[in-house]
């Protein structure tokens, strides 16, 4: 009996952290979503990171993630690209130039996705600024995605080479926020993290 159930202030699993987060920002009202977009797209406009941008990393929100796409209005003159998935034998996304409408092409998780050869592909290490989809992040700037791995390989240059290529900069609402996370040798260090609420400086 003693052993038969875990412990109810034993740590989540990962699996368990990214189904809980994953109902709690499901759970969000349009009109929630709507007001938390506008927060975190008015505080992410004044960090010098996206001042000096030129060519940004967004994405399409899903699954009741925190929708940035009102950044492009705010920066009409900015270049932003969405991720593609990896081609069959690659193992890292590449990134599509996006204008900002409709896009009838769906990827095979049901994520709109730009064609390749219609639009203008800017590689992984040579955008400015990338802004990451999350499950769940710690204020070190820690990151639980998917669990697919696409961003980590994507960006796994960066651990070669610090410094180098574009600021990566997760997003999340503030429910999202996790006292810490268990770090993984593949995971790559968020150096900003953005909320509907507020700026998490990680390094
Ligand atoms: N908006 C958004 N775009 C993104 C990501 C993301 O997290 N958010 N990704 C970040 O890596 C990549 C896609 N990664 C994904 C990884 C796993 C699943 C997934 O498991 N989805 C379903 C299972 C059903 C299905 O895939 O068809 C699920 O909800 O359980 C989805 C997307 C690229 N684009
Ligand atoms: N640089 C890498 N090289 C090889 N495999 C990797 C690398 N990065 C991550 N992976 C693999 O990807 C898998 C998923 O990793 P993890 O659970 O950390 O994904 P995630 O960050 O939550 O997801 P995502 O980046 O898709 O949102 C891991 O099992 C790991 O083996």
């Amino acid at each position: 009996m003693r052993h038969s159930h875990p412990m109810p202030d034993q740590p989540l699993t990962k699996f368990q952290l990214r189904r809980q987060m994953r109902t709690a920002r499901r759970a969000l009202s349009p009109y929630q979503q709507r007001l938390a977009s506008r927060r975190l797209c008015a505080r992410l406009a004044l960090t010098p990171a996206l001042k000096r941008a030129r060519h940004i990393g967004i994405y399409w929100p899903m699954d009741g993630e925190i929708d940035p796409r009102l950044l492009l209005k705010r920066f009409p003159h900015k270049q932003f690209y969405l991720p593609v998935l990896p081609r069959p034998s690659r193992s890292t996304m590449s990134f599509l130039h996006w204008h900002g409408g409709q896009l009838p092409y769906r990827n095979r998780h049901g994520i709109p996705e730009p064609l390749a050869g219609r639009s203008q592909l800017c590689a992984p290490d040579r955008l400015d600024v990338v802004l990451l989809p999350l499950v769940a992040f710690d204020p070190s700037g820690a990151r639980l995605g998917m669990g697919a791995g696409y961003y980590d390989r994507t960006f796994a240059f960066k651990r070669l080479r610090p410094g180098t290529g574009p600021q990566l900069i997760g997003i999340a609402h503030q429910l999202q926020c996790v006292a810490s996370l268990p770090a993984e040798s593949w995971d790559i260090p968020l150096s900003l993290v953005a909320t509907d609420q507020r700026l998490y400086q990680c390094r």
